[in-house]
């Protein structure tokens, strides 16, 4: 079953085409990541797909219901988006924004119930905010803001999740624990992803974007690849399989180490000269 589905996507601004022709389709309960180089169009992308553009050409839907007509309060009861860093917020309290999250489900002069609240307080409690209900969101760190904004996304109740890198801001310990979290849902995810290994463990299908195009769609295992991260993102990395949990995991290596050449002092296809130690992997010299 498909949730989402993009068919021959275009986005246009400033006469600048940045997303050129963009089909794909997202299976019902999938956690679906885009993986790209900055500025190659993941969060245009996404924003596409949360009405804040309007594509050029193309459709989008979303449970075979075309998004482009769906009225805001009905779409926000079925999609809630975590974006990148926004200000907006500026003088609300931790648990007045995580409130704003219950706002599709009232009428116009409702106030939130007794069950709103506490969704609200569980929902903090689970990103670690329990204590901070009456803090000011604007003197928060970044994680605390980010994690609030997580708290929002989710008491929001949706069966479609949005998330412009989900754990930026995030130290590795709540990096995991809101991946977790989220994964433990079992609702259909989107979404823009930087960590190759944070994408390995979580994500059931990638995204490869690179100029405003889809370079590649599939299973993690068979898309995180060494040839793709130097292709896409001109890296070089050792991609293994991590043998507790099976998933792939990804060891980047300074642009002067790679698996083709022996001998000191020589240049390389990066035009590095400098002195520096060869390793041996499986018989072959990386250096
Ligand atoms: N409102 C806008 N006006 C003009 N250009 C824009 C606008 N929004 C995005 N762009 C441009 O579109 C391109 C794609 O931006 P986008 O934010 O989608 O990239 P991204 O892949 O999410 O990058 P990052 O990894 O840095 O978050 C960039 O070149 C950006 O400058």
């Amino acid at each position: 079953m498909i949730k989402v589905k993009v068919e021959n996507l275009k986005f246009t601004i400033d006469k600048k085409e940045i997303l050129k022709d963009i089909s794909f389709e997202v299976p019902r309960g999938s956690f679906v990541g885009i993986i790209g180089p900055n500025g190659c169009g993941k969060s245009t992308l996404l924003k596409n797909i949360y009405r804040l553009y309007k594509p050029s050409s193309g459709s989008i839907t979303l449970d075979n219901k075309d998004l482009a007509k769906m009225k805001d309060k009905d779409c926000a009861k079925e999609i809630a988006v975590l974006a990148q860093e926004s200000n907006s917020q500026f003088d609300f309290t931790v648990e007045q924004i995580v409130k704003m999250g219950r706002y599709p489900y009232k009428s116009i002069f409702e106030d939130y119930s007794k069950s709103d609240l506490q969704m609200v307080k569980d929902m903090l409690e689970k990103v670690g905010l329990n204590n901070y209900s009456n803090r000011n969101f604007s003197n928060l760190s970044g994680g605390e803001k980010q994690r609030t904004l997580i708290a929002r996304a989710l008491v929001q109740n949706t069966d479609f999740l949005i998330l412009d890198e989900p754990t930026n801001h995030l130290d590795i310990g709540y990096q995991i624990q809101l991946m977790d979290l989220i994964k433990s849902l079992n609702i259909t995810t989107l979404s823009a992803i930087h960590d190759m290994n944070i994408a390995s463990m979580y994500c059931d299908y990638l995204i490869i974007m690179k100029n405003g195009q889809i370079k590649d769609f599939g299973k993690v295992e068979d898309v995180i690849t060494s040839e793709m991260l130097k292709e896409i993102f001109g890296v070089n990395a050792y991609v293994g399989i991590n043998p507790i949990n099976n998933k792939l995991q990804v060891s980047f290596m300074h642009s002067h180490e790679h698996i083709n050449g022996v001998g000191h002092d020589h240049i390389h296809e990066d035009g590095f000269t400098g002195k520096h130690t060869h390793y041996h992997y499986n018989n072959k010299c990386s250096y």
